[in-house]
């Protein structure tokens, strides 16, 4: 998304920001005695009527960049009650596009590091916190009118099962090697990202930490299909089904969720099979494995309720 402006036969799309802006935010208020940390990495871009900026060096309609940082760190030491990270975009965006006549039009990207609360001898400890793995994830696009797009998602979901994992009946040509199996490891990193029916300003839940529950809950889901249940797991005929599977399960589960991207890497265990001119070392017998990354199975596909748009 870009802001366009003409001038002397020529059109110019342009939107400026800062990006990766770092900032954490302890809260200590809590009845429990308990601290809360978020750590996040700010960045922003704004549409805005500044095009002498461009054409004559006139910089009188910029809002420089570096107050968009600063404004990250005032705007979180003004959260004085804990804040989703979701919230948080909109509540930049919101300051960005009504402080500024310029400004038509703010995207505000944030990602959130996993600080999770630690447990000593069972019980969680009030202030202590270690780095899990996967990172929360928002994108807020608001415009001056308040017509808004929100996006939350997943990074680094890496999720793995040992069986009830195959691949058979595809196309086989001359250059196919691949022998059909219903017995393999699947192994993927899940990248999510899901669009949020809210195309208002004045539409969002109010209620606290709204999005910060919606991001677990979907990310349970997540996983619950990819494994299925602890017993029996359930069958994954191809990651493509299995992938269908997880973002049918969003949509039916979550009313205020339009559309889900997922992208799921195929990240390969290959069997083990080794043999000399003697004979067999290693016979392969679902035990031993190489893992790889590289290359990997690339699958990704985006599921929307037909009467939405993503
Ligand atoms: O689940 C899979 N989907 C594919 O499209 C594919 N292609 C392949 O070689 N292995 C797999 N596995």
């Amino acid at each position: 998304m870009m802001g366009k402006q003409t001038e002397g036969g020529f059109k110019l799309e342009q939107r400026h920001g800062k990006a990766r802006v770092r900032v954490a935010r302890v809260w200590r208020n809590k009845p429990d005695g308990r601290h809360v940390i978020v750590e996040w990495s700010v960045s922003i871009s704004l549409l805005s009527d500044c095009l002498t900026a461009y054409t004559r060096g006139d910089n009188s309609d910029i809002v420089a960049t570096d107050t968009m940082k600063n404004t990250v760190y005032a705007k979180a030491k003004e959260c004085v009650e804990q804040v989703s990270v979701e919230d948080f975009a909109v509540l930049l965006a919101k300051h960005f596009t009504s402080l500024y006549q310029q400004v038509t039009c703010a995207i505000v990207n944030i990602v959130e590091k996993p600080w999770e609360r630690v447990s000593v001898d069972g019980e969680t400890h009030e202030h202590g916190f270690k780095l899990g793995s996967e990172r929360h994830t928002t994108e807020v696009i608001l415009e001056k009118s308040g017509a808004l797009r929100m996006t939350s998602g997943i990074e680094g979901l890496a999720v793995l099962k040992t069986t009830k994992s195959g691949f058979e009946g595809f196309i086989r040509d001359k250059y196919t090697a691949l022998p059909d199996t219903r017995e393999r490891i699947l192994a993927t990193e899940i990248t999510a990202s899901w669009r949020y029916l809210y195309e208002s300003i004045f539409s969002i839940p109010q209620k606290p930490l709204y999005f910060t529950e919606r991001y677990l809950n979907v990310k349970k889901v997540l996983t619950d299909t990819f494994y299925g249940p602890p017993k029996e797991g359930i069958y994954s005929p191809s990651v493509q089904s299995t992938l269908y599977d997880m973002a049918k399960t969003v949509l039916k589960s979550f009313p205020d969720i339009a559309a889900v991207q997922l992208k799921m890497p195929n990240l390969h265990f290959l069997p083990v099979n080794l043999s000399n001119k003697d004979g067999t070392i290693v016979k392969f017998e679902d035990d031993v494995y190489v893992p790889t990354d590289e290359p990997h199975g690339s699958i990704q596909a985006t599921l929307s309720r037909l009467w939405s748009k993503m």
